[in-house]
């Protein structure tokens, strides 16, 4: 069987606050194969970020550190590469290569005083070893591809002189400059209007059937995954607490907090009218507990309706619920 396109194994992320290690995300285990695409959904702080971050090698500029675990990637040729491996260099050029990046605002992507079409066209000199001139038409081609109209002229403007929606299209073209096999979008859609972020997900979507690449997409928001993600991983303080198709998870979610992030969306399986509202996670009683002082065993016990004393106990395993849905609820069954 062909390898995934990306293999998490037991990640282990930490900052390191006031002397002490602290995990921002840990016992992760994620796979994703090509033409797949896997949504990481959760509240504010749950550790998505940290897990995309941790993937492209990018946590160091925060501060924080991979502590353990292994992350690999299927790379175009099909070999398999162990990122957590690698030197500063070589994650350097992995990440030109292999993997393309999304982030929820676009300036952070693209360069102010560069045009459009130099930004594009520089990876694919560099990573490519393209003439300027073929990374120059190549630029105007991807521009074509995510439905920027007018490209040629597109092209030899800034950032400034587009719209939100067209600088997005633009940070997705130069994430696609190099035909990477997996893509990383965090919160891609997050700072644009329902109406734009609709299109964005289409065009996401479409470039994703062309090219086949592997998708983890980073939301908050449950209409999203609904729409666009094939399997969806549930984050709660850090850790994976449910994880499965879609279908699945939606229809019958196995976790109380996935349970809870459900509960107040109406109609569930009504993605469009879900996106259209864009509605945000809902509430749910209580506070996502301070990492540096989680309970001693479920996380979620503090606000869970349903734990008993054997939740505080120990940290629940992620049971196995089908071949494909898992939960780290030991009361799973009940649910
Ligand atoms: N630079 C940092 N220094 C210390 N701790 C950090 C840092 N960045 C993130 N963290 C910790 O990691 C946790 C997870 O953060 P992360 O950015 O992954 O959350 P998230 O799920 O992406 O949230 P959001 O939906 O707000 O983007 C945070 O709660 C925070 O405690
Ligand atoms: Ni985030």
């Amino acid at each position: 069987m062909e390898a995934p396109i990306l293999q998490i194994a037991g990640l282990r992320a930490v900052f390191r606050i006031a002397g002490r290690d602290i995990a921002a995300v840990q016992d992760i285990d994620l796979e994703i194969g090509s033409g797949e695409t896997v949504a990481l959904v959760g509240e504010s702080g749950s550790g998505k970020s940290v897990t995309s971050l941790s993937i492209m090698g990018l946590l160091a500029k925060k501060i924080g550190h991979i502590a353990d675990g292994r992350i690999s990637i299927r790379r175009r040729d099909g070999s398999v590469t162990e990122l957590t491996g690698l030197d500063a260099e070589q994650l350097r050029r992995v990440r030109g290569n292999d993997i393309g990046m999304v982030f929820q605002e676009p300036m952070t992507s693209l360069n102010p005083v560069y045009t459009i079409g130099e930004q594009i066209a520089e990876p694919i000199r560099i990573h490519l070893g393209k003439s300027h001139r073929e990374a120059a038409a190549e630029a105007v081609r991807l521009l074509t591809q995510v439905g920027i109209p007018d490209p040629a002229r597109r092209a030899k403007q800034y950032p400034h002189e587009l719209s939100g929606g067209m600088r997005q299209r633009a940070t997705i073209a130069m994430a696609l400059a190099c035909n990477p096999t997996l893509l990383i979008a965090d919160e891609p859609t997050t700072a644009l209007d329902v109406t734009i972020q609709a299109q964005i997900l289409d065009l996401l979507a479409d470039l994703q059937a062309e090219r086949g690449m592997g998708i983890l997409f980073v939301t908050h928001n449950l209409g999203v995954v609904a729409e666009i993600a094939d399997r969806v991983a549930v984050m709660y303080a850090g850790r994976i607490v449910e994880t499965g198709p879609v279908s699945e998870v939606f229809a019958r979610p196995r976790h109380p907090y996935t349970i809870g992030l459900m509960r107040s969306v109406p109609r569930l399986g009504q993605a469009t009218a879900l996106k259209a509202a864009g509605t945000p996670l809902p509430t749910i009683a209580g506070n996502v507990p301070s990492l540096a002082m989680l309970p001693k065993g479920c996380s979620f016990a503090p606000r869970c309706p349903m734990a008993i004393d054997a939740c505080r106990a120990a940290v629940p395993p992620l049971f196995q619920v089908s071949q494909t849905q898992a939960s780290r609820c030991i009361r799973w069954e009940e649910l």
